[in-house]
Protein backbone atom coordinates (compact mmCIF):
# COMPACT_ATOMS: atom_id res chain seq x y z
CA UNK A 1 0.00 0.00 0.00
CA UNK A 2 0.95 3.92 -1.04
CA UNK A 3 2.06 5.66 2.28
CA UNK A 4 1.13 9.59 2.66
CA UNK A 5 2.30 12.48 1.31
CA UNK A 6 3.62 14.47 3.50
CA UNK A 7 7.83 14.65 3.42
CA UNK A 8 9.74 17.14 5.99
CA UNK A 9 13.08 18.43 5.59
CA UNK A 10 15.31 18.76 8.88
CA UNK A 11 17.91 21.24 7.49
CA UNK A 12 16.83 23.52 4.68
CA UNK A 13 20.56 23.94 3.52
CA UNK A 14 22.26 23.73 0.31
CA UNK A 15 21.22 19.58 0.61
CA UNK A 16 17.44 20.15 2.04
CA UNK A 17 16.39 22.55 0.29
CA UNK A 18 17.61 21.26 -3.24
CA UNK A 19 15.62 17.85 -2.02
CA UNK A 20 12.63 20.14 -1.62
CA UNK A 21 12.88 21.69 -4.66
CA UNK A 22 13.54 18.53 -6.92
CA UNK A 23 10.34 16.55 -5.03
CA UNK A 24 8.38 20.12 -5.91
CA UNK A 25 9.42 20.30 -9.20
CA UNK A 26 8.42 16.67 -9.81
CA UNK A 27 4.93 16.86 -7.87
CA UNK A 28 6.21 13.58 -5.71
CA UNK A 29 4.11 14.37 -2.81
CA UNK A 30 1.57 17.12 -1.98
CA UNK A 31 3.25 18.81 0.79
CA UNK A 32 7.13 19.61 2.13
CA UNK A 33 7.56 20.92 5.27
CA UNK A 34 11.28 22.29 5.84
CA UNK A 35 12.31 22.64 9.23
CA UNK A 36 15.58 24.67 10.42
CA UNK A 37 17.12 26.17 13.33
CA UNK A 38 17.36 29.16 11.34
CA UNK A 39 13.07 29.61 10.39
CA UNK A 40 13.55 33.19 8.47
CA UNK A 41 15.30 31.60 5.92
CA UNK A 42 13.34 28.62 5.42
CA UNK A 43 10.38 30.70 5.35
CA UNK A 44 11.76 32.95 2.27
CA UNK A 45 12.68 29.54 0.39
CA UNK A 46 9.34 27.59 1.39
CA UNK A 47 7.59 30.72 -0.86
CA UNK A 48 10.27 30.59 -3.32
CA UNK A 49 9.82 26.53 -4.13
CA UNK A 50 5.92 26.91 -3.52
CA UNK A 51 5.95 29.50 -6.15
CA UNK A 52 8.26 27.78 -8.57
CA UNK A 53 5.65 24.51 -7.94
CA UNK A 54 3.12 26.56 -9.13
CA UNK A 55 5.07 27.85 -12.00
CA UNK A 56 5.62 24.52 -13.30
CA UNK A 57 2.00 23.71 -13.01
CA UNK A 58 2.83 20.99 -9.72
CA UNK A 59 0.60 21.12 -7.22
CA UNK A 60 3.18 20.48 -4.17
CA UNK A 61 2.96 22.96 -1.54
CA UNK A 62 6.53 23.53 0.86
CA UNK A 63 5.90 25.25 4.07
CA UNK A 64 7.97 25.73 7.36
CA UNK A 65 7.22 23.94 10.45
CA UNK A 66 7.83 26.70 13.13
CA UNK A 67 7.22 24.26 16.12
CA UNK A 68 8.13 20.66 16.31
CA UNK A 69 4.33 20.22 16.85
CA UNK A 70 3.48 21.23 12.84
CA UNK A 71 5.77 17.68 11.94
CA UNK A 72 2.94 15.99 13.21
CA UNK A 73 1.37 13.78 10.54
CA UNK A 74 5.07 13.25 8.37
CA UNK A 75 5.14 9.99 6.22
CA UNK A 76 8.79 10.47 5.60
CA UNK A 77 11.81 12.69 7.67
CA UNK A 78 14.59 14.11 5.70
CA UNK A 79 17.90 14.85 7.90
CA UNK A 80 20.21 17.20 6.76
CA UNK A 81 20.69 19.21 9.59
CA UNK A 82 24.33 19.24 10.28
CA UNK A 83 27.33 20.67 9.48
CA UNK A 84 29.17 19.80 6.31
CA UNK A 85 32.61 19.80 6.05
CA UNK A 86 35.24 22.27 4.37
CA UNK A 87 38.62 21.47 2.03
CA UNK A 88 40.99 19.57 4.30
CA UNK A 89 38.28 18.13 6.55
CA UNK A 90 36.91 14.56 6.54
CA UNK A 91 33.22 13.71 6.53
CA UNK A 92 34.50 11.95 10.08
CA UNK A 93 35.79 14.94 11.38
CA UNK A 94 32.22 16.30 11.89
CA UNK A 95 31.09 13.02 14.12
CA UNK A 96 31.10 15.08 17.52
CA UNK A 97 28.92 18.13 16.37
CA UNK A 98 26.67 16.02 14.22
CA UNK A 99 25.79 13.52 16.67
CA UNK A 100 24.46 16.11 19.22
CA UNK A 101 22.43 17.66 15.80
CA UNK A 102 21.29 14.52 14.88
CA UNK A 103 20.61 13.51 18.30
CA UNK A 104 18.09 16.43 19.37
CA UNK A 105 16.35 16.41 15.42
CA UNK A 106 15.77 12.79 16.03
CA UNK A 107 13.81 13.43 19.50
CA UNK A 108 11.56 15.63 18.27
CA UNK A 109 10.92 12.76 15.35
CA UNK A 110 9.71 10.81 17.77
CA UNK A 111 7.74 12.40 19.77
CA UNK A 112 5.77 14.23 16.35
CA UNK A 113 5.93 11.20 13.86
CA UNK A 114 6.57 7.53 15.88
CA UNK A 115 5.33 5.87 12.01
CA UNK A 116 7.70 8.18 10.24
CA UNK A 117 10.69 6.43 8.33
CA UNK A 118 13.83 8.28 8.38
CA UNK A 119 16.13 9.17 5.41
CA UNK A 120 19.71 10.36 7.20
CA UNK A 121 21.99 12.16 5.07
CA UNK A 122 24.30 14.36 7.31
CA UNK A 123 27.74 13.05 7.67
CA UNK A 124 29.21 10.96 8.77
CA UNK A 125 26.50 9.26 7.20
CA UNK A 126 26.58 5.62 8.63
CA UNK A 127 27.14 6.77 12.14
CA UNK A 128 24.30 9.16 11.67
CA UNK A 129 22.41 6.86 10.74
CA UNK A 130 23.27 4.56 13.38
CA UNK A 131 22.18 7.79 16.03
CA UNK A 132 19.25 7.83 14.16
CA UNK A 133 17.51 4.06 14.60
CA UNK A 134 19.24 4.07 18.44
CA UNK A 135 17.80 7.27 19.53
CA UNK A 136 14.61 7.04 17.78
CA UNK A 137 13.68 3.24 18.90
CA UNK A 138 12.74 2.89 15.27
CA UNK A 139 12.80 -0.33 13.64
CA UNK A 140 15.83 -0.95 11.70
CA UNK A 141 13.46 -0.83 8.68
CA UNK A 142 12.62 2.95 8.92
CA UNK A 143 15.78 4.19 8.87
CA UNK A 144 17.87 4.19 6.03
CA UNK A 145 20.81 6.37 5.09
CA UNK A 146 21.38 7.84 1.91
CA UNK A 147 24.97 7.32 0.36
CA UNK A 148 25.05 4.66 -2.21
CA UNK A 149 22.86 6.03 -5.02
CA UNK A 150 25.19 8.86 -4.86
CA UNK A 151 28.55 7.31 -4.82
CA UNK A 152 27.06 4.82 -7.59
CA UNK A 153 25.86 7.89 -9.54
CA UNK A 154 29.17 9.92 -9.24
CA UNK A 155 31.08 6.16 -10.10
CA UNK A 156 28.66 5.97 -13.37
CA UNK A 157 29.57 9.69 -14.34
CA UNK A 158 33.32 8.76 -14.03
CA UNK A 159 33.07 5.66 -16.26
CA UNK A 160 31.06 7.71 -18.77
CA UNK A 161 33.47 10.54 -18.96
CA UNK A 162 36.26 7.58 -19.87
CA UNK A 163 33.58 5.75 -22.73
CA UNK A 164 31.32 8.50 -23.81
CA UNK A 165 28.37 6.10 -24.68
CA UNK A 166 26.09 4.13 -22.93
CA UNK A 167 24.54 7.09 -21.30
CA UNK A 168 21.58 6.48 -18.91
CA UNK A 169 22.70 2.70 -19.46
CA UNK A 170 25.75 2.63 -16.86
CA UNK A 171 24.74 0.40 -13.58
CA UNK A 172 27.58 1.49 -11.72
CA UNK A 173 27.68 -0.48 -8.14
CA UNK A 174 29.32 0.73 -4.22
CA UNK A 175 29.07 -1.16 -1.37
CA UNK A 176 30.32 -0.11 2.14
CA UNK A 177 30.21 2.85 4.16
CA UNK A 178 30.13 6.47 2.57
CA UNK A 179 33.78 7.30 3.35
CA UNK A 180 37.54 6.76 2.17
CA UNK A 181 37.18 3.48 2.83
CA UNK A 182 33.64 3.27 0.55
CA UNK A 183 33.79 -0.11 -1.78
CA UNK A 184 33.31 0.49 -5.24
CA UNK A 185 32.99 -2.80 -7.61
CA UNK A 186 34.02 -2.47 -10.76
CA UNK A 187 33.38 -6.51 -11.40
CA UNK A 188 29.40 -5.54 -10.40
CA UNK A 189 29.12 -2.71 -12.77
CA UNK A 190 27.58 -2.71 -16.39
CA UNK A 191 27.04 -0.89 -19.36
CA UNK A 192 23.77 -1.80 -21.13
CA UNK A 193 24.80 -5.14 -19.48
CA UNK A 194 28.27 -5.56 -20.85
CA UNK A 195 30.67 -5.71 -17.82
CA UNK A 196 32.76 -2.81 -17.13
CA UNK A 197 35.75 -4.97 -17.02
CA UNK A 198 35.43 -5.81 -20.41
CA UNK A 199 34.92 -2.22 -21.64
CA UNK A 200 37.67 -0.16 -19.69
CA UNK A 201 41.49 -1.57 -18.83
CA UNK A 202 42.67 -1.80 -15.50
CA UNK A 203 44.39 1.07 -15.24
CA UNK A 204 41.39 3.50 -16.44
CA UNK A 205 39.33 1.16 -13.62
CA UNK A 206 41.46 1.99 -10.98
CA UNK A 207 41.36 5.56 -11.53
CA UNK A 208 37.09 5.42 -11.62
CA UNK A 209 37.33 3.82 -8.32
CA UNK A 210 39.83 6.05 -6.99
CA UNK A 211 38.13 8.98 -8.00
CA UNK A 212 34.95 7.65 -6.73
CA UNK A 213 36.35 7.35 -3.20
CA UNK A 214 37.01 11.10 -3.32
CA UNK A 215 33.86 12.39 -5.16
CA UNK A 216 33.06 13.79 -2.50
CA UNK A 217 35.90 15.45 -1.19
CA UNK A 218 36.99 16.86 -5.00
CA UNK A 219 33.81 18.67 -5.21
CA UNK A 220 34.71 20.50 -1.28
CA UNK A 221 37.84 21.17 -3.09
CA UNK A 222 36.05 24.01 -5.41
CA UNK A 223 33.21 24.85 -3.48
CA UNK A 224 35.64 26.05 -0.54
CA UNK A 225 32.49 26.86 1.78
CA UNK A 226 30.92 23.69 1.72
CA UNK A 227 29.91 20.23 0.27
CA UNK A 228 28.28 18.79 -2.77
CA UNK A 229 24.36 18.82 -2.74
CA UNK A 230 23.06 19.00 -6.22
CA UNK A 231 23.64 15.01 -6.98
CA UNK A 232 22.84 14.25 -3.16
CA UNK A 233 19.63 16.28 -3.03
CA UNK A 234 18.54 14.02 -6.32
CA UNK A 235 19.37 10.63 -4.21
CA UNK A 236 17.64 11.37 -1.57
CA UNK A 237 14.85 12.41 -3.77
CA UNK A 238 15.25 8.99 -5.57
CA UNK A 239 14.65 7.29 -2.09
CA UNK A 240 11.43 9.76 -1.27
CA UNK A 241 9.81 8.54 -4.39
CA UNK A 242 10.65 4.93 -3.86
CA UNK A 243 8.74 4.76 -0.02
CA UNK A 244 6.14 6.79 -1.19
CA UNK A 245 5.42 5.51 -4.62
CA UNK A 246 6.10 1.81 -2.85
CA UNK A 247 8.50 0.69 -6.00
CA UNK A 248 10.49 -1.74 -3.93
CA UNK A 249 13.31 -1.26 -6.92
CA UNK A 250 16.32 -1.73 -5.69
CA UNK A 251 19.17 0.82 -4.13
CA UNK A 252 22.27 0.79 -2.17
CA UNK A 253 21.46 2.45 1.09
CA UNK A 254 23.25 2.30 4.38
CA UNK A 255 20.98 0.21 6.77
CA UNK A 256 22.00 -1.51 10.26
CA UNK A 257 23.56 -4.74 9.69
CA UNK A 258 22.13 -7.25 12.47
CA UNK A 259 24.49 -10.77 11.02
CA UNK A 260 24.27 -9.54 7.35
CA UNK A 261 27.50 -10.17 5.81
CA UNK A 262 28.77 -11.77 9.26
CA UNK A 263 28.63 -8.21 11.01
CA UNK A 264 26.24 -6.83 14.00
CA UNK A 265 25.40 -3.58 15.38
CA UNK A 266 26.65 -1.16 13.07
CA UNK A 267 25.47 0.69 9.73
CA UNK A 268 26.87 -0.08 6.30
CA UNK A 269 26.04 0.47 2.34
CA UNK A 270 24.04 -2.38 0.73
CA UNK A 271 21.88 -3.12 -1.64
CA UNK A 272 17.80 -3.18 -0.59
CA UNK A 273 14.64 -2.99 -1.83
CA UNK A 274 12.86 0.42 -0.79
CA UNK A 275 9.52 0.11 -0.54
CA UNK A 276 6.56 1.83 1.48
CA UNK A 277 7.86 -0.28 5.03
CA UNK A 278 11.52 1.35 4.50
CA UNK A 279 13.78 -1.58 4.27
CA UNK A 280 11.80 -4.21 2.46
CA UNK A 281 14.77 -6.51 1.42
CA UNK A 282 17.92 -6.49 2.06
CA UNK A 283 20.71 -8.32 -0.20
CA UNK A 284 23.50 -10.46 0.46
CA UNK A 285 25.76 -10.08 -2.03
CA UNK A 286 28.56 -12.90 -2.96
CA UNK A 287 31.88 -10.86 -2.09
CA UNK A 288 35.18 -12.33 -3.28
CA UNK A 289 37.73 -12.54 -0.99
CA UNK A 290 39.66 -9.28 -2.00
CA UNK A 291 35.92 -7.50 -2.08
CA UNK A 292 35.26 -9.20 1.24
CA UNK A 293 38.41 -7.22 3.26
CA UNK A 294 37.77 -4.10 1.75
CA UNK A 295 33.42 -4.23 2.96
CA UNK A 296 35.34 -5.65 6.17
CA UNK A 297 37.77 -2.32 6.50
CA UNK A 298 34.82 0.17 5.91
CA UNK A 299 32.92 -2.05 8.43
CA UNK A 300 35.57 -1.26 10.78
CA UNK A 301 35.53 2.60 10.40
CA UNK A 302 31.81 3.16 11.23
CA UNK A 303 32.07 1.00 13.76
CA UNK A 304 35.43 2.59 15.51
CA UNK A 305 33.44 5.70 14.94
CA UNK A 306 30.14 4.24 17.12
CA UNK A 307 32.23 3.30 19.73
CA UNK A 308 33.91 6.54 20.09
CA UNK A 309 30.48 7.90 20.86
CA UNK A 310 29.64 5.05 23.27
CA UNK A 311 32.86 5.67 25.11
CA UNK A 312 31.78 8.87 25.79
CA UNK A 313 28.44 7.42 27.31
CA UNK A 314 26.42 9.28 24.03
CA UNK A 315 23.45 7.47 24.02
CA UNK A 316 20.21 7.82 25.69
CA UNK A 317 19.54 4.33 26.73
CA UNK A 318 22.61 3.05 28.90
CA UNK A 319 22.55 -0.25 27.07
CA UNK A 320 23.31 1.13 23.53
CA UNK A 321 26.57 2.69 25.27
CA UNK A 322 27.80 -1.19 25.98
CA UNK A 323 30.82 -1.91 23.13
CA UNK A 324 29.93 -5.17 21.56
CA UNK A 325 32.82 -5.11 19.03
CA UNK A 326 35.87 -2.66 19.04
N1 LIG B 1 25.10 11.43 2.83
C1 LIG B 1 25.64 12.12 1.83
O1 LIG B 1 25.97 11.54 0.79
C2 LIG B 1 25.84 13.59 1.94
C3 LIG B 1 25.81 14.19 3.17
N2 LIG B 1 25.95 15.55 3.29
C4 LIG B 1 25.86 16.10 4.64
O2 LIG B 1 24.60 16.73 4.80
C5 LIG B 1 24.70 17.75 5.80
C6 LIG B 1 24.10 19.04 5.27
O3 LIG B 1 24.88 19.57 4.23
P1 LIG B 1 24.50 20.98 3.57
O4 LIG B 1 23.05 21.05 3.31
O5 LIG B 1 25.44 21.21 2.47
O6 LIG B 1 24.84 21.97 4.79
P2 LIG B 1 24.23 23.42 5.06
O7 LIG B 1 25.10 24.08 6.07
O8 LIG B 1 23.97 24.11 3.77
O9 LIG B 1 22.82 23.09 5.74
C7 LIG B 1 22.68 22.54 7.01
C8 LIG B 1 21.42 23.15 7.62
O10 LIG B 1 21.17 22.51 8.86
C9 LIG B 1 20.60 23.47 9.72
N3 LIG B 1 20.68 23.02 11.09
C10 LIG B 1 21.76 22.87 11.89
N4 LIG B 1 21.39 22.42 13.10
C11 LIG B 1 20.05 22.26 13.08
C12 LIG B 1 19.10 21.82 14.01
N5 LIG B 1 19.43 21.43 15.24
N6 LIG B 1 17.79 21.78 13.63
C13 LIG B 1 17.41 22.17 12.39
N7 LIG B 1 18.30 22.60 11.46
C14 LIG B 1 19.59 22.64 11.79
C15 LIG B 1 21.43 24.73 9.42
O11 LIG B 1 20.78 25.91 9.87
C16 LIG B 1 21.56 24.65 7.91
O12 LIG B 1 20.50 25.35 7.26
C17 LIG B 1 26.20 17.84 6.14
O13 LIG B 1 26.44 17.11 7.33
C18 LIG B 1 26.87 17.18 4.96
O14 LIG B 1 28.12 16.65 5.27
C19 LIG B 1 26.10 16.34 2.20
C20 LIG B 1 26.15 15.79 0.94
C21 LIG B 1 26.06 14.37 0.71
O1 LIG C 1 31.87 15.16 0.75
C1 LIG C 1 31.12 15.58 1.65
O2 LIG C 1 31.50 16.00 2.74
C2 LIG C 1 29.65 15.54 1.40
C3 LIG C 1 29.31 14.20 0.95
O3 LIG C 1 29.14 13.28 1.73
C4 LIG C 1 29.45 13.92 -0.47
O4 LIG C 1 29.36 14.83 -1.31
O5 LIG C 1 29.69 12.75 -0.80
Amino acid sequence: MARGKKVTIIGAGNVGATVAYSLAMKGTCHEVMLRDRNPEIAKGKALDMSQAANAARQHTLVSVAEKAEDMAGTDVFVVTAGFPRKPGMSRDDLLMMNAQITKEVVTDIREQAPDSIIIMVSNPLDVMTYVALKESGFPKERVVGMAGILDSARMAHFIYEKIRYGAGQIRASVMGGHGDDMVPLPKFSTVAGVPLTDILSEEEILDVVERTKHGGAEIVGYLKTGSAYYAPAKSTAIMVEAILKDTRQIHPCAVYLDGHYGYRDVVSGVPIALGANGVEKLFEVTLNENQKKRFAKSVASVRSMINVLKRNNFFTNPEDNIITEE
